[in-house]
């Protein structure tokens, strides 16, 4: 006998559960000193799934930072909700991590230091900290710089050492605001391949902020483009590029460029905010 088809109504409840994330009408306001109220986040409704990677594209000043800054916790919406595991997010919390595009690294510490900072603030055992730490900065590719400080290293090694450090909270969800957004084209691609692989070693829930619409066709299962102020999803688009993919296959694939044109074609249209 043929299985019988699901239920719409039963899977998009399952859908719904199944939601690592779930943002229902986020909206967010700031109080300006000379502009009176600016309304940043109109209303957004998002399902993030576990193990998803999915970017948010934008005009500048749409919101973006503003949403990661909500879900991480740091500042509180106005209206709507932000759940977690089904959980109100009401706080940072270990479950989410963030990492910046500035790399927000402690200047004092070594590169192990940083690290070993993040494994003992999650409760790791002393003894068990420098082995895990190796093991983190080799998965960033780093074995070698443990005993360096920031100002000895590159952009790039640096957005390697916060992306460790991030990793060594173990959080399930990344949040990641324009990681690559300060670094050379060159540094940007590596990382870019890099965090693919991490991304798929770890099974983590990543959702990424980028200006780059090459950036979020490459790395993302699907894109969510925001209007301007005060910014709602416009549109949700998932490329459908295999996975694991390679740059060039992506860039080769037939569907790249009306995807790319589509995206651009949406941003231009919302301009600046
Ligand atoms: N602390 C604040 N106080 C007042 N206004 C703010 C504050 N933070 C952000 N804003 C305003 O809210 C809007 C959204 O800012 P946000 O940084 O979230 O946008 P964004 O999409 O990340 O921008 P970009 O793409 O340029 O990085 C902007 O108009 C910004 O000027």
């Amino acid at each position: 006998m043929a299985a019988e088809a699901a239920h719409p109504v039963d899977s998009a409840r399952r859908e719904a559960d199944e939601a690592k994330l779930r943002l229902s009408g986020v909206a967010k306001s700031y109080a300006g000193r000379r502009r009176g109220t600016v309304q940043a986040i109109g209303g957004i409704d998002l399902d993030v799934r576990p193990g998803e990677f999915v970017s948010l594209v934008g005009p500048s000043g749409c919101g973006k930072s503003t949403l990661l800054y909500i879900i991480g916790g740091f500042i509180g919406a106005d209206g709507g909700s932000v759940l977690c595991d089904g959980r109100e997010v009401s706080g940072p919390g270990p479950d989410r991590g963030i990492v910046f595009q500035e790399f927000a690294l402690f200047p004092w510490k070594t590169v192990l230091g940083n690290v070993t900072w993040a494994l003992a603030r999650r409760g790791v055992s002393r003894k068990d900290r420098p082995e895990q730490a190796r093991r983190l900065l080799s998965l960033v590719g780093l074995d070698e710089a443990g005993r360096l400080y920031p100002s000895e290293l590159s952009g790039g090694m640096k957005q390697r050492v916060a992306i460790a450090r991030t990793l060594a909270m173990d959080s399930e969800v990344l949040l990641m605001d324009e990681p690559f957004g300060a670094l050379d084209a060159q540094t940007r691609a590596l990382l870019q391949e890099e965090l693919l692989r991490i991304w798929d070693e770890t099974g983590k829930t990543v959702l990424f902020v980028t200006h780059s619409v090459e950036e979020a066709l490459y790395l993302s299962d699907r894109i969510v483009v925001l209007s301007s102020r005060p910014s709602r999803v416009r549109d949700v688009i998932t490329p459908g590029f295999p996975r694991p993919r390679t740059r060039e296959q992506v860039l080769a694939d037939s569907s790249y460029a009306a995807l790319y044109e589509r995206i651009w074609a949406e941003l231009r249209e919302e301009g600046p905010a």
